[in-house]
């Protein structure tokens, strides 16, 4: 559900925020999603690298390539990653959000939010530098595409949880980024999971039916991803996922 999957950054990165900006039920995934936009970085805000440090990011992510895991709502995306960080700790990294709104006592530039002007926030989205980004209470939350790179930078790769948009974007970047799509068994199976983890109203629930549709006609494209996973038994999927992140221990880099 694309509104939902736009609000992921917001609700990822500031637990605070995510309680009284949405509803209840939306604050289950939320767990999950702290641990993929919270920092393990603690850089300097960097909106406009000089290209020093652009050129050194761009190598590190050939080295340490970014892996966007995507997949309908509910077909298990958080369970399998929540698995995969426990295993592998202090592997993966988690890009740091942008915001224009003010930081809050005891928040710093570059670990919980890189804070920015609406100016130069605006700026970088025109100049596409930004994954994803949606606006909220008067505010702008973003993922750039540096945050991902920083990431690379500090010798971790790092995971992005996006929705089909969010793909296509990251690939009209030079993230060199490895694509993972997770598929549910079946619409059917979907729709009982969701319904099963009861996050759902019945509105929310056909608009992710509705979004799952799209995104499984997409990932039927060639090349719409490197790799795909059926998510019917959970041990073997999450075999299957690991070992293709994890690639032997070389994470997709070719040397
Ligand atoms: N292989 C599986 N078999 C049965 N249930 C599963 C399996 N994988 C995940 N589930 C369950 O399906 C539900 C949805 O999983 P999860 O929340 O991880 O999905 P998600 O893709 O991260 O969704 P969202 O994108 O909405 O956050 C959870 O209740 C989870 O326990």
């Amino acid at each position: 559900m694309f509104y939902i999957r736009c609000l992921r950054t917001p609700i990822t990165t500031k637990r605070r925020n995510a309680k009284y900006m949405f509803p209840t039920r939306l604050l289950d995934s939320q767990k999950i999603r702290s641990i993929l936009t919270r920092s393990c970085v603690r850089g300097r805000h960097n909106i406009y690298p000089h290209m020093r440090i652009a050129t050194m990011a761009t190598s590190s992510v050939h080295k340490y390539r970014p892996v966007v895991v995507s997949g309908p709502s509910g077909t298990g995306k958080s369970t399998l990653l929540k698995r995969l960080f426990a295993e592998y700790p202090d592997t993966f990294g988690f890009s740091v959000s942008h915001t224009t709104r003010a930081p809050r006592p005891g928040e710093e530039n570059g670990r919980e939010y890189y804070f920015t002007t609406k100016e130069e926030f605006l700026k970088l989205v025109s100049e596409n530098g930004f994954i994803e980004h949606a606006q909220f209470g008067g505010n702008f939350y973003g993922t750039s595409v540096q945050a991902v790179k920083n990431i690379a930078e500090k010798q971790r790769i790092c995971i992005l949880d996006i929705e089909m948009e969010g793909v296509k974007q990251v690939k009209r970047t030079d993230l060199n980024a490895r694509f993972l799509f997770l598929s549910p068994p079946s619409l059917e199976e979907l729709e009982r999971r969701l319904r099963g983890r009861g996050t759902e109203t019945e509105e929310s629930l056909n608009k992710r039916l509705a979004q799952a549709k799209n995104e499984l006609n997409y990932a039927k494209q060639p090349g719409a991803h490197d790799k795909i996973i059926v998510n019917d038994d959970l041990e073997k999927a999450y075999t299957e996922l690991r070992d293709w992140i994890v690639g032997g221990g070389k994470f997709g880099a070719s040397e």
